[in-house]
Order: C-alpha cells, then sequence, then structure tokens
C-alpha cells in the first residue's frame, strides 16, 4: 500500500501542466480495438488507470510501443479474442471500470466478447444496465454464467435502430457508439452523453472513417460502416484535473498558472469556482490562480445558500464535487453540495471533519459547508483514500492544514493523476511518498 506525508501549511508557487484526460484516454483507447490498422497517441496520462488498459490490450494482442512520454502507437492486427476466456483477463478486468468499454468494440469487430463485473471506484451502486440494453438493442445476446462469474456475449449480426437511453451514461455511450460504428445500418442515440471525452472519441472514430453526426449533442446518428482505418489522435487536457488545481490553489493560498488549459473545453467548471470567490485570470489559454487570502462563496440571487450539484454534461461533473467540497471549507460562507448521481461519494466528509472543518453531512448525497474564512487551520492527521477524488480532496486539505497528514491507499490517487507527488513538490509542496 503507498502512501504520501503532507507537511501542510507552505502555498504554492508555479506553473503545472494538466495532465491527458484520464476518462478521454479509456475510451479512446479500447476505440484502437476497432482498426486493424495503426493509431498514433498522444498526451496519454501516465497513470494507474490509463497503463493498467494498456496492459490488457497488450494482453489481448495489440502491439504496443511507446514512442516517447505520453505517445504510443497501437497496432489491433492480431487480437486474440479467446484471451478473455482465462484468469489473466478475468482479474484484469475486474481492477478497472473502463474496461467495459472494450466490450462494444470486440462485438463489433470479432462478434464475441466476454467481460467480469468490472471494478472502478467504490463511490456507490453503478449499474451496467444502460450498456447492456443498448447493445441488445443493436443485436448483441448477453448470457450471465455464474459459475465463472462472466458476461458471455454473442454480437455476430449487430444491426443499427433507435434508441432512447435511460440514462445519459458516460461509458455506456461510447460502449454504444463503439458497436454502432461497424453494424449494419443506421443507428440513432437519444440522450446520449455527450461530454468532452465522448466528442473526442466521436471525432478519432470519424478521423477513421465512421460517419456520426449529432457530435456534442444528446441525439447521435450514426451509419454504420464496413471497415474503419487507422488515425492519429491528441487527447484533451484532463478537465477534473484542472478543477483540481483550481480548488488546491485557492484552499492553500497559493498562486499557481495551469497552462494550457483548453478553456474552451471547459463548460461549467471555471464559473463554478468563480461563484465560489474564487478570481481566475484568463491568460490566452493558461488559468491564473492569484494569491487568495479570502474568497466569499456567493449566495443565489434571491439570497439564498448556493448548491452546487452535478449533472449529464453540459452540466456540472461530478467528479469535481469532492474538490469543490474541501475548496468551501476555507471559504467565507456556506455551500451546500449535492451529489445527485452517487450515494457514497460524500462520506470522506468525516475525516475533513476530523481535522477540523465544518461539515454537516445531511445525507449521503448532501452537505453542508460552513466556511472557516481562515479563522482556523485544519489540523493534520492519518486518513485513508476513499476514493479517487475524495483523495485529492483529502490532499488539498492536508497540504493547507497544520501539521503533517499521512494519507493511506494513496493507489487510489495514482488512479487519475499522474505522479502527483513530484508535480506538487516542483511547485514546492512538502509531500513525500512512505
Ligand atoms: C471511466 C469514466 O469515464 N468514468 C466516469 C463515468 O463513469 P460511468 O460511465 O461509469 O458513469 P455513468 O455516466 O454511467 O453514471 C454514473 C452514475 O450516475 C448515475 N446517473 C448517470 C446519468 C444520469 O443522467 N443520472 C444518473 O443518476 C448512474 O446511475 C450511475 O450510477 O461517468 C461518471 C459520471 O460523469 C464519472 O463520475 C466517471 O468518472
Ligand atoms: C469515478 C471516477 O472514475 P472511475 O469511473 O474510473 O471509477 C473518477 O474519475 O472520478
Amino acid at each position: 500500500m503507498a502512501s504520501l506525508e503532507i507537511e501542510g501549511g507552505y502555498p504554492l508557487r508555479g506553473d503545472i501542466v494538466p495532465q491527458g484526460a484520464k476518462n478521454e484516454s479509456l475510451q479512446v483507447l479500447c476505440a484502437v480495438l476497432l482498426t486493424p490498422e495503426p493509431i498514433i497517441m498522444r498526451n496519454l496520462p501516465d497513470i494507474r488507470d490509463t497503463n493498467k488498459l494498456i496492459e490488457l490490450l497488450g494482453s489481448l494482442g495489440v502491439s504496443v510501443e511507446k514512442l516517447e512520454e505520453g505517445a504510443y502507437r497501437f497496432e489491433a492486427k492480431d487480437v486474440k479474442p479467446e484471451y478473455m476466456d482465462t484468469p489473466e483477463f478475468a482479474s484484469q478486468a475486474a481492477s478497472l471500470r473502463g474496461s467495459i468499454m472494450i466490450l462494444g468494440p470486440m462485438l463489433a469487430r470479432f462478434g464475441r466478447a466476454r467481460i467480469p463485473k468490472p471494478g472502478g471506484d467504490k463511490i456507490g451502486r453503478r449499474r451496467l444496465d444502460t450498456h447492456f440494453i443498448g447493445l441488445e438493442k443493436l443485436g448483441a445476446k448477453f448470457n450471465y454464467n455464474a459459475k465463472d462469474g462472466f458476461y458471455h456475449i454473442d454480437g455476430t449480426n449487430l444491426e443499427g435502430c433507435y434508441m432512447l437511453l435511460d440514462e445519459a451514461s458516460v461509458t455506456g455511450t461510447a460502449n454504444i457508439i463503439m458497436a454502432a460504428v461497424l453494424a449494419k445500418g443506421k443507428t440513432t442515440i437519444y440522450n446520449a452523453a455527450c461530454e468532452p471525452y465522448l466528442q473526442q472519441l466521436c471525432h478519432m472514430l470519424n478521423r477513421m472513417g465512421a460517419k456520426i453526426s449529432g457530435v456534442g449533442s444528446n441525439l447521435l446518428t450514426i451509419e454504420g460502416v464496413e471497415a474503419l482505418g487507422g488515425t492519429e489522435h491528441t487527447l484533451l487536457p484532463d478537465m477534473i484535473e484542472i478543477g483540481s488545481f483550481i480548488g488546491l490553489a485557492a484552499m492553500t493560498g497559493s498562486a499557481i498558472t495551469i497552462k494550457n488549459a483548453r478553456i474552451d473545453q471547459l463548460g461549467l467548471i471555471p464559473s463554478v469556482f468563480e461563484r465560489m470567490g474564487i478570481r481566475l485570470e484568463f491568460r490566452g489559454d493558461d488559468i491564473h490562480i492569484p494569491v487568495h487570502h479570502h474568497y466569499e462563496i456567493d449566495t443565489f440571487i434571491d439570497g439564498s445558500i448556493l448548491t452546487v450539484s452535478d449533472h449529464p454534461w453540459p452540466g456540472f461533473t461530478p467528479d469535481l464535487l469532492s474538490i469543490v467540497l474541501v475548496t468551501a471549507v476555507q471559504a467565507r460562507g456556506t455551500l451546500l453540495v449535492h451529489q445527485k448521481m452517487f450515494e457514497s461519494r460524500l462520506f470522506f466528509v468525516d475525516k475533513l471533519i476530523d481535522m477540523g472543518a465544518q461539515i454537516i453531512l445531511c445525507d449521503p448525497h448532501r452537505a453542508t459547508v460552513i466556511g472557516l474564512d481562515r479563522k482556523m487551520n485544519l489540523r493534520g492527521i492519518r486518513m485513508s483514500s476513499p476514493d479517487i477524488r475524495a483523495g485529492v480532496s483529502l490532499l488539498i486539505a492536508a497540504l493547507s492544514a497544520e501539521g503533517t497528514s499521512i494519507i493511506d491507499n494513496a493507489e487510489q490517487i495514482d488512479r487519475g493523476y499522474q505522479k502527483i507527488d513530484q508535480r506538487l513538490q516542483a511547485v514546492g509542496a512538502k509531500i513525500r511518498r512512505l
């Protein structure tokens, strides 16, 4: 188990370059299975989840060549679908939620797939109905085998159709798109998720020869094609990392510049932090966060307490709510955080309360933060990281706190944040991997 030791109370200074987007990486990596031709990818993050998926692709027979830091060449010419029958595949796939997205491409190109129950964050129930129902509509046949714990899926005759998704699932939409691009005829997906991750996937598939229209909206039309070719693809910077660095800078009173942030792709993220009283200076495509001795949470126009809640894109992403919550701890004013999608993502507030934060957990979905306005510092403690975003929120709290903190189970943070200790050390953080 990895742990991080943090000596808090030191403001940070300098530039941070965001990594490539974790969630985009998992989608576009699965898409390499759709073609025997080479695909070059740039700006892949060097994080646990991405590296695990690259390893899984390699085990499936995809040739993987690292060209330079973050750049890879993939060629899925000699894929071995029978690798999916092995116990090695079971344990690799189960350790990573994103692996569910190999289903669509495997069905589309090879007509069969197997998948164990997927892994990922323990942040509440995370159903896969949208994936399964969507693929079934295209003609895939699912059989769950209770003995081996696998879904065995036949996808020999996929045919396009109209479907209205029961929810705008991010990975579900990606999976269905990747099956539909090689299915016969036309597929229409309504209530499709449209996060930048998905827009990037669709742009990449279109460059490979797919015919997807409506990209960026919740109504996608896909004309199936016979085969797809190779392409080059560069990932967007990770918007969740960017939001995390904004919160980190405000909470620790640091002056940080986030380089090449692709501000045009950040949706509501900047404005949510601005409503929390955080000043953002947009310098070209960089975001500079100056030192904040104080920042004051706005109220709604009628004077009531500001609520930040999650919503499918272009609403505010659930993956930043834990960061918003911890950032409110040293603000002036009160904030209600409403996590609608996941029911177990706010329990980590007990650790912030132990550190001295004033938070009322109203129920599993809502927490009220009464900002300390720096009248009191948090105290360092030993804690464990329950999920990736809670982990970084605890790290932000620890960097702002008085004294030393230890965060155990730091592997959760490493799932999605590239060399976080070294990158924060470079801007002056006192952080050490134990
Ligand atoms: C690898 C990856 O890309 N993971 C992201 C992806 O997970 P993932 O694709 O697994 O998440 P989904 O979009 O399927 O939804 C997540 C949860 O929210 C619920 N739900 C979803 C849509 C909706 O309109 N209403 C609703 O309540 C679902 O029931 C589910 O439990 O999207 C999530 C939601 O943005 C993010 O937190 C994850 O970081
Ligand atoms: C919930 C997340 O990841 P995953 O879906 O991979 O568990 C996340 O990135 O915040």
